[in-house]
């Protein structure tokens, strides 16, 4: 009885917890909102984010130092002076100064594309480098657009280039873009690629996208000549389960290199009306066996929500909500379980680490190798929950008094794994490291790698 009591207890406690957390993001929002607003009052005329005064110098010849510059351009026939002064004269946004933005705007700011805004929340970190390869090793810590800002400068003074050190969201989103004549859509998540198609639409914008992971890319350009807008070919969000980003599934710097090069390059045809531009197909990349296939898309769809006629939705929504995953990958860590069924990094070396237990890292083999914690086996989470670890354990797992500790890089998937081992073995001690090793390095320690 005392027993069922502390149960329908425990199950309260969760429900309640979980509406306070709905109830704390919601006021997070409003807040966010708010905040929105009264630095965009408090700071009329200095507004980061205000578009930019529609005065800009039209320029209608070329300087001799742009011609010395941009000269092996220049002799293309369908480039020229024209070509040159349209690009001198246009400005692109470029949301997300990551793996795709970074090479994108080396090529825009060398080609010389008179302005450039660049769009990133997060800090260089050492991780980046392989990748995203205008930030260096003296900037870590900088946030990416300044730290592009810098390195693009030195590649081109003439280039005018302007940091939104933001996450793009639905309150400054419309008016980021709308002082731009191209977007670029560098990032990698999905709520925000809702966002930047929409707000693409409203303000009638094309939008280059690109993305890549492992050693695939693919790019399309939106909303442009009549083509179909991201909403069209996906009007309904994928579940989170099947989305995957670099920080989680890996990419090849060169692949990334690829795409961001290819972006640069589309975004110039649509300013200088070069070429055919990759609108109503899909360029698809497999790095691995160096195909490049073009497959046709869909047309508009006559009754997209945001981009027809009639559209249904014609004020930003909330995207994270919409897509059911959040904008900023930073703080991805899941509460699967109560702290009370896991256990501290710090908890795990002091009690247990000495004593007979299994170790098990739910992580890839491949992220095995990299690293792993004195006496773990490996046991990737689809073997955790495909069951075949039952039989590689075998009598092992009889002992029920056999504590049994699942770990993998941050925390998140060991809970699914506890979740599952749970079920199959509901007498066991079973419990995970809070924090993966991530929170090893971090509390017990430092020279245990990161990546
Ligand atoms: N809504 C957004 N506003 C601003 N920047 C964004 C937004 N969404 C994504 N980004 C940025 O887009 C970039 C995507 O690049 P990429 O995936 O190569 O970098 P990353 O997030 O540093 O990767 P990793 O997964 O290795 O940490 C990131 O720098 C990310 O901060
Ligand atoms: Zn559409």
């Amino acid at each position: 009885m005392i027993e069922l009591g502390v149960e329908e207890e425990r199950t309260k406690l969760k429900r309640e917890i979980a509406e306070l957390r709905a109830a704390l993001y919601s006021k997070e929002q409003s807040l966010l909102y708010l905040d929105e607003i009264v630095s965009a009052a408090a700071a009329r005329g200095v507004d980061e984010d205000a578009p930019e005064s529609p005065t800009r110098t039209l320029h209608t010849k070329l300087t001799n130092d742009d011609i010395a510059r941009y000269s092996r351009q220049l002799i293309l026939p369908d480039f020229g002076v024209q070509g040159q002064l349209k690009l001198k004269n246009s400005s692109v946004l470029i949301v997300g100064m990551g793996g795709l933005g970074c090479p994108a705007a080396q090529y825009l700011a060398a080609a010389g594309c008179g302005h450039l805004g660049l769009v990133d929340y997060d800090h260089v970190e050492r991780s980046n480098f392989h990748r995203q390869i205008l930030h260096s090793e003296t900037r870590v810590g900088w946030t990416k657009p300044d730290s592009a800002r810098f390195a693009l400068l030195e590649l081109n003074p003439h280039c005018e280039i302007r940091s939104h050190v933001r996450l793009l969201n639905r309150f400054n989103a419309l008016n980021i873009i709308r002082s731009y004549d191209v977007v670029l859509d560098c990032s990698d998540n999905v709520a925000t690629r809702y966002l930047l198609s929409d707000a693409c639409v409203m303000l009638q914008k094309p939008l280059v996208s690109g993305s890549a992971l492992k050693m695939d890319g693919q790019l399309t350009v939106y909303n442009y000549a009549n083509g179909p807008c991201y909403r069209c070919l996906y009007p309904v969000p994928p579940p989170k389960e099947s989305v995957t980003n670099c920080g989680d599934g890996g990419v090849l710097g060169a692949v990334t290199g690829t795409i961001g090069a290819m972006q640069a390059l589309e975004a110039i045809k649509v300013i200088v009306g070069l070429g055919d531009v990759l609108a109503g197909r899909l360029l698809i990349f497999d790095g691995s066996t160096s195909l490049f296939r073009n497959i046709r898309i869909r047309n508009k769809r006559p009754n997209c929500h945001v981009c027809s006629a009639q559209p249904l939705i014609t004020q930003l929504i909330d995207y994270e909500m919409f897509c059911g995953m959040r904008a900023n990958d930073k703080d991805a860590e899941q509460n699967l379980l109560s702290v009370g069924d896991r256990l501290k990094v710090k908890e795990y070396q002091e009690q247990l680490q000495t004593q007979q237990h299994l170790l098990i890292d739910v992580r890839p083999p491949a992220e095995f190798e990299i690293c792993q914690l004195p006496g773990a086996v490996n046991v990737p989470l689809a073997e955790i929950l495909d069951d075949s670890y039952i039989k590689r354990f075998g009598s092992q797992l009889e002992d029920k008094d056999l504590p049994i500790i699942l770990l993998c890089r941050r925390g998140n998937d060991s809970q699914i794994a506890v979740q599952h081992v749970r079920s199959r073995f509901p007498k066991h001690s079973i419990r995970d490291l809070i924090g993966g090793l991530h929170a090893w390095t971090n509390t017990v320690d430092p020279s245990f790698p990161i990546y």
